[in-house]
């Protein structure tokens, strides 16, 4: 298990030419829920695809330590689930990692069950905002019998015998809020309903339809959405496909952008519009992206990506639009820094709560090769330098963030000097082949300690 205790740097070098035919593993957020909602449900589903990653490694044991038998067989993993308002209680902690949407979905489903959970997790989630979660689930009936100060793990939950539905307007953009709403709906009687002022991704509403729960959402004429949830119903078996996460995308698709000569296809990516901001942004930059392929799986969009290396140029990011990229602001920085001109990043202020405070990480990672940029309260200015020319040669401090380090491995494939992260061991929560994908394209990234002199 990677931890700060044991750090383990990399170092990426200018590179030329990235080619080749990729498959980046399955996405996050569908295979936390195709695990949750599988080990919830009657009988048995079947999931290919799923993203093999710690995080959702640790949502697979929560469920087993409540009832749930999951197996794997090869590319196939196969969920007996124990049936909706069914779960047991856990014997042990349920150890969360370094995943957020781990925890905090889990706290929502288990909030309104009669019965004890202890949440526990790494230093980085520990240190994550929990009321958000706490709040809504207190209404519902949840007792909180321990938090630590400002509401952060290790927290106990204690459900009610007879949860409450309610009705809850999330207020900030959070589909973690909105799921765990929606999932602590799933145990009491009556209607939950969840108001939602800006769209998050969609992944929980229109899955838990897949499995039969009784589930519509409604958007009114100002574009709110009302996603009301009937408790209490049956929760069916399926059959999941998972997509290739477009977040994980982001890192070789930038990659490609900023490498000259570049030619790479990515296949199989989920473009889901709730997920797409950064291919958008980056074609309003200038970015050759193509979709090849264009198919339906499993009720998603999703396409092959071909992706040249471009000239980019700075934009404006609209800060409407941060919900549905929100995981790739830290790379989207990576390709300012190669662009020609500004590039603007209001409305990002969520970014100072994931599993690092990812404004102040990327700034100063930023800075620390040279790129200038301006660090406000939620947004972020930075100057674009085209060709790369006097970057890198700084060492970037990763905080245990995953997107941290696989960001500024990709700077240093265009900078004219080596980009050195402090610890890569964090990219295994989601991006285990990070590093032999990027190699098989001719990146040249590596371990320190693997490093040739
Ligand atoms: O619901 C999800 O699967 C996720 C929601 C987002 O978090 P927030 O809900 O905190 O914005 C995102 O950052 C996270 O990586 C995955
Ligand atoms: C924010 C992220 O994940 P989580 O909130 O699940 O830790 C992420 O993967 O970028």
């Amino acid at each position: 298990m990677s931890s700060s205790q044991n750090p383990h740097p990399a170092i990426s070098r200018r590179s030329e030419g990235l080619k080749g035919q990729v498959r980046v593993p399955g996405d996050k957020s569908i295979s936390h829920r195709a695990l949750l909602f599988a080990g919830l449900a009657s009988g048995e589903s079947r999931i290919t695809g799923l993203l093999e990653g710690e995080d959702v490694l640790r949502t697979g044991a929560a469920m087993r330590a409540m009832g749930a038998k999951i197996r794997q067989d090869g590319v196939t993993w196969t969920v007996q689930g124990v049936g909706n308002g069914c779960l047991l209680e856990p014997r042990e902690d349920l150890d969360f990692g370094n995943a957020g949407t781990g925890s905090r979905l889990t706290m929502g489903l288990v909030g309104t069950y009669d019965m004890k959970t202890r949440f526990v997790g790494d230093a980085s989630l520990s240190k994550r905002p929990m009321a958000r979660v706490l709040d809504p689930l207190r209404e519902m009936g949840a007792q909180v019998l321990e938090a630590q100060q400002g509401e952060r793990l290790p927290i106990t939950l204690q459900g009610p015998r007879h949860g409450t539905a309610i009705t809850y307007r999330v207020p900030m953009p959070s589909a973690q809020v909105k799921s765990a709403v929606l999932l602590a709906g799933l145990n009491v009687a009556g209607i939950t309903t969840v108001i939602e002022p800006v769209m998050t991704r969609d992944h929980t509403e229109k899955m838990l339809a897949g499995f039969g729960a009784a589930i519509e959402v409604e958007t009114d004429g100002n574009g709110v959405r009302h996603i009301r949830l009937q408790g209490q119903g049956r929760l069916v078996g399926q059959t999941i496909d998972v997509p290739g996460d477009p977040s994980s995308a982001a890192f070789p698709l930038v990659a490609a952008l900023i490498t000259e000569g570049s030619d790479v296809v990515i296949e199989n990516v989920l473009l889901n519009p709730t997920r797409t901001g950064l291919i958008l942004t980056l074609q309003e930059m200038g970015g050759d992206i193509e979709f090849l392929n264009i198919r339906s799986q499993g009720g998603e969009k999703v396409a092959d990506l071909r992706v040249r290396s471009s000239s980019l140029k700075g934009v404006e990011v609209p800060a409407d639009r941060a919900p549905s990229m929100i995981d790739e602001y830290p790379v989207l920085a990576i390709a300012a820094s190669l662009a020609e001109g500004e590039t603007r990043m209001p409305g990002i202020g969520e970014l100072r709560v994931k599993e690092s405070d990812r404004l102040s990480a990327v700034a100063e990672g930023l800075r620390a090769n040279g790129v200038e940029c301006t660090e406000g309260e939620d947004y972020l200015v930075v100057k674009g330098y085209p060709g790369g020319k006097g970057l890198g040669d700084g060492t970037v401090a990763t905080h245990l963030d995953h997107r941290i380090a696989m960001s500024f491995l990709v700077l240093g494939l265009a900078t004219e000097k080596p980009v050195t992260v402090d610890d890569d061991g964090m990219i295994a929560t989601s991006f285990p082949e990070f590093h032999s994908l990027m190699k098989s394209i001719g990146a040249r990234i590596q371990g320190k300690e693997e490093e040739q002199v």
